[in-house]
């Protein structure tokens, strides 16, 4: 059953209850449901995704942006980016950020880039391996977790139905699974120039038949969690009506979470009951259904988990959370005046993201989908232009028709039908220099998007280009002694506060220097023979910008892929770092687990410092080369199994 309100529980205490229903906590509560024995209560802050176009259609994410469904964050000033604070939007609705505005980072960039997102992408094999490595549990290396990325997906045919030998290796991917995914459902104008690339630059862009396949090395078809020309997300996969009907299901909704609580067991905290934000939900806290409910302190009110609390609020909110509730580190929750319950120093500490920058170009173009996305700034009435579908409101009205009567048509398509990824050479003057932050030599430093012209103007000279990721960053905390990486840390003992996040980004030599092979990576892809006549000039930054002004060029325009994990990190059992256990069990207490971005691994790395010229072994978050949702559900679907097993 689904509530919009606590007044409408029927119980308050159940086997499990999983905090914050989104891309992990609905894995997570639709398979323990799975056991009808089981209890299960997710405890949503966001409203219901049902009903809700813009989480649906592909094109329209935008609009969710600094709404009721966005958590409206934003980051401190940032040291490496020239004190910038930069928004940073995070799914407040069922399914969290997987409904959410899964490429909203490329508009507010300049929303110049042809995006509307959903990347499907898994990173590399290596990725998965140094986990396991690095935790000592097999259980996370690429091949014990493939079983669980299939687990989790659905591929299905693109909303246009087109041929797609060729463009995807079936071998590779899971047909059965839960969440769709597909290939590009509408062509795009420059799809057959992109195509022509590999041929001419074969070393640096060979082409990949399927960019899913554990080696993302090269130019492939993009791929995209979208089946029948809708978004998918972890709601509509695994919280749907027919998941929620069960009996033992109950999801409430429009509820934050502001503590747990735990008794001594011995020494070690058992958490056993969660707090709700009394006072916002205005009802009397003493009654539930008829059901008298514990109250403490005034209004808040406590419901009861018999066996586990999973802590699914994401990487922003989960340390918030556990800060809240007295687990993290006792001297800074001491100068908040938080009674610290377990110290553990790496709450909220390794904080890591993937920094995005964008090269532009004019080019030779009259697209007349020109800027369908920009649909999605009308909507914002930010453009006036009548010529494009981007701002003309009878083509936008046709296009919405033609999406609600088959789903098809330009609102399907995700961000770009390609998708590229590259490693800087292992003798590269940088690697030699900084060492190498990546997990193998599968694994891709730098993610590229190229997009298609973007002006409102039907002319020659509108923009086209290409976002650029480090997907790699090195962004990292030495020890105790200097913290130079992200963090999310309390700004009060206000539960209901916002934190302070710091993305950290550019505080290590390695990744401000990888962005500027980067832009030159950009470059050399345009300066292949195919774009001769489509492109006029390189616009921003200049061409013939130097190194040190392609450095400020990135500390001064670079924004976040909102793709934050490591804040509650995993390490092995006996680190003296870390967050979790390779069970996903917080250390050094019994009854909560985390299941979310968070958790993605906290390890070492051996890197040498610009000027110090010190090589060093830092503790670095290992977030995967590509976008996170990919192993957000594995963690989430692998977490599932574990729980099911330790309560057999
Ligand atoms: C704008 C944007 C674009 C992105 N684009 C892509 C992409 O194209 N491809 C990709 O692979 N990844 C993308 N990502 C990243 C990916 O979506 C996330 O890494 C992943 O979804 C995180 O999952 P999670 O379970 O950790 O957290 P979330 O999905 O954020 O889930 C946390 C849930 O907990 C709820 N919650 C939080 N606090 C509380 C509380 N106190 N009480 C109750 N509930 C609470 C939240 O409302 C939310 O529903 C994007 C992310 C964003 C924000």
């Amino acid at each position: 059953a689904v509530f919009q309100h606590i007044s409408e529980l029927t119980s308050t205490s159940y086997d499990f209850i999983v905090i914050g229903g989104g891309t992990a906590g609905a894995v997570v509560a639709n398979r323990l449901s799975e056991i009808s024995k089981i209890q299960v209560l997710v405890i949503e802050a966001g409203p219901t995704n049902e009903g809700v176009l813009n989480a649906m259609v592909p094109a329209f994410d935008f609009n969710l942006q600094k709404t009721i469904y966005d958590w409206n964050y934003t980051t401190s000033p940032g040291i490496g980016m020239n004190n910038r604070t930069i928004d940073y939007p995070r799914g407040h609705i069922l399914g969290g950020c997987s409904s959410h505005s899964m490429t909203s980072i490329f508009y507010s960039l300049l929303r110049l880039i042809n995006d509307n997102g959903m990347f499907y992408t898994r990173g590399s094999m290596d990725d998965y391996d140094r986990w396991a490595e690095t935790t000592g549990d097999v259980g996370w290396s690429w091949k014990n977790l493939l079983p669980y990325i299939l687990k989790n997906e659905k591929w299905s045919p693109p909303a246009d139905l087109h041929d797609t030998r060729g463009q995807f290796d079936p071998s590779v991917h899971g047909f059965d699974g839960m969440m769709f995914t597909s290939l590009p459902g509408n062509p795009q104008s420059i799809d057959d120039m992109i195509l022509k690339v590999p041929s001419q630059l074969p070393d640096q862009f060979p082409f990949l038949l399927d960019i899913n396949a554990g080696r993302p090395l090269g130019l492939g078809w993009f791929q995209a969690s979208i089946g029948d020309g809708a978004r998918s997300s972890s709601a509509t996969a695994y919280l749907s009506p027919n998941f929620t009907s069960r009996t033992n299901l109950h999801v409430l909704l429009n509820t934050k979470v502001v503590r747990i609580h735990s008794a001594l067991q011995g020494s070690i905290p058992t958490f056993t009951s969660i707090e709700l934000d009394g006072e916002s939900l205005s009802v009397s806290p003493w009654r539930i259904n008829g059901l008298i409910v514990t109250t403490h302190s005034g209004s808040a009110i406590r419901l009861t988990a018999k066996k586990e609390i999973i802590l699914s609020a994401g990487p922003i909110n989960t340390p918030q959370i556990l800060m809240n509730s007295g687990v993290g580190d006792r001297d800074s929750l001491r100068q908040l005046g938080i009674q610290s319950v377990l110290h553990l120093p790496s709450v909220g500490k390794n904080f890591s993201d993937q920094p995005l920058v964008e090269v532009s170009y004019s080019v030779n173009s009259n697209d007349p989908l020109g800027k369908y996305v920009y649909l999605t700034t009308i909507l914002h009435g930010a453009c006036a232009d009548q010529t494009n579908l981007s701002t003309n409101a009878t083509l936008q009205a046709q296009a919405l028709a033609q999406w609600e009567f088959n789903r098809t048509g330009p609102l399907v398509n995700p961000a770009s039908n390609f998708i590229a990824w590259s490693r800087l050479p292992a003798n590269s003057s940088l690697i030699k220099k900084s060492g190498d932050p990546s997990a193998g030599p599968n694994t891709p430093h730098l993610e590229f998007v190229p997009f298609s012209p973007t002006s409102q103007k039907l002319e020659p000279g509108h923009s086209g280009g290409m976002g650029f990721i480090l997907v790699t960053p090195s962004s990292l905390v030495m020890n105790a002694l200097i913290l130079l990486g992200g963090s999310v840390t309390l700004n009060s003992a206000d539960p209901l506060g916002k934190p302070n996040i710091d993305m950290g980004f550019f505080t290590k030599d390695f990744d401000i220097l990888a962005m500027i092979e980067g832009v030159k990576l950009v470059q050399t892809f345009y300066n292949a023979p195919v774009w001769k006549n489509y492109i006029i000039e390189q616009t921003s930054p200049l061409a013939n910008a130097t190194d040190a002004e392609l450095e400020d060029f990135i500390r001064n325009t670079a924004i976040s892929t909102q793709h934050g994990v490591g804040t509650a990190a995993m390490s092995a059992i006996n680190a003296s770092y870390g967050v979790v256990n390779p069970d996903l069990r917080v250390k050094g207490a019994s009854g909560l687990r985390i299941v979310d971005g968070s958790v993605m691994v906290r390890g070492s790395v051996l890197l040498t410092f610009r000027y110090l010229m010190i090589l060093t072994y830092c503790c670095k978050p290992f977030i995967i080369s590509g976008h996170t949702q990919v192993p957000v559900y594995a963690i989430a679907e692998r977490a599932s199994d574990l729980i099911k097993n330790s309560w057999k």
